[in-house]
């Protein structure tokens, strides 16, 4: 079975082409294949399907939990399709389990997302270390609460789940805080919901922009994320946004087939 690894901001994947959708991806495979030691180690899984002629991205995380939306994963799937000849350059769209996203591959390698609508649903609190942080609730096709905060990123202990409210997040949530460096200039780190801290979050990057925009009262405009693997740019438009940023493939193999049928 073929696999490709790639990272975008180096929020990393395993990639698996499954044209037909045959294979059985458990969650004991996605947590096996993820997991640094024991396998090729990466933040997520991105299963490449396509169904009545239409791209899916079957997203996993680490911990083999589904989730509806992964932008560095949408980037670097999309860069997948170019480099396989299964698609040209240029635009096309993928469907995932937040809905279709359009995407635009540059021949500099970056990707452009159109992430849809960044929701502000409402304000919450993030806890670390017993301290708590206010921050914005925004659903990007997925769940995150952004902190924007003084206290410097690099402070945050993010080797534990910041607590959060299971009322307002039952499924979960990713956790981002935000330092702002400049006027459309922001510097993030993240909790991810079922991978931990990552280096990365495309999501998170785009509801790190509509939190502070909301701080400031403005419900549209444009910044850079400086995150701890790169730096992303980020639209937000009233009823949709957009996200472009690196995809960058790594390397490519074969998974050994009596390891895969080990694990069930
Ligand atoms: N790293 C991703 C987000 C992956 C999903 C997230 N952990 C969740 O469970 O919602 C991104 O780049 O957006």
């Amino acid at each position: 079975m073929e696999f490709v690894k790639g990272h975008g901001t180096e929020n990393d994947f395993v990639i698996l082409p499954d044209l037909d959708g045959e294979l059985d991806l458990t969650d004991a495979r996605v947590q096996a294949l993820c997991d640094r030691q024991r396998g090729l180690g990466a933040d997520g899984v991105l299963r490449v399907v396509k169904s009545d002629g239409k791209w899916f991205m079957d997203y996993r995380n680490a911990d083999g939990s589904v989730a509806e939306m992964c932008g560095n994963g949408l980037r670097v799937f999309a860069r997948y399709l170019v480099d396989a000849g299964l698609q040209p350059e240029g635009e096309f769209v993928v469907d995932t389990r937040a809905g279709e996203r359009p995407v635009v591959t540059h021949p500099d390698g970056s990707v452009t997302i159109e992430m849809g609508w960044a929701k502000v649903t409402g304000a919450s609190i993030a806890a670390v270390d017993g301290r708590g942080f206010g921050g914005v609730a925004v659903d990007v096709g997925n769940p995150h609460l952004a902190c924007v905060t003084d206290v410097p990123v690099e402070d945050f202990d993010l080797t534990v789940p910041p607590a959060h409210d299971p009322v307002m997040f039952p499924h979960g949530v990713n956790v981002e805080f935000v330092n702002v460096i400049d006027d459309g200039a922001l510097r993030m780190r993240v909790h991810e919901r079922g991978v931990g801290e990552t280096r990365s979050c495309g999501t998170g990057t785009v509801a790190a922009v509509a939190s502070w925009l909301w701080g400031i009262g403005q419900s549209t405009g444009k910044a850079t994320v400086d995150v701890p693997g790169g730096q992303v740019t980020v639209v937000i438009e009233s009823t949709t946004s957009t996200l472009t940023g690196p995809a960058v493939l790594v390397a490519r193999g074969e998974i050994d087939q009596a390891w895969w049928d080990s694990i069930r």
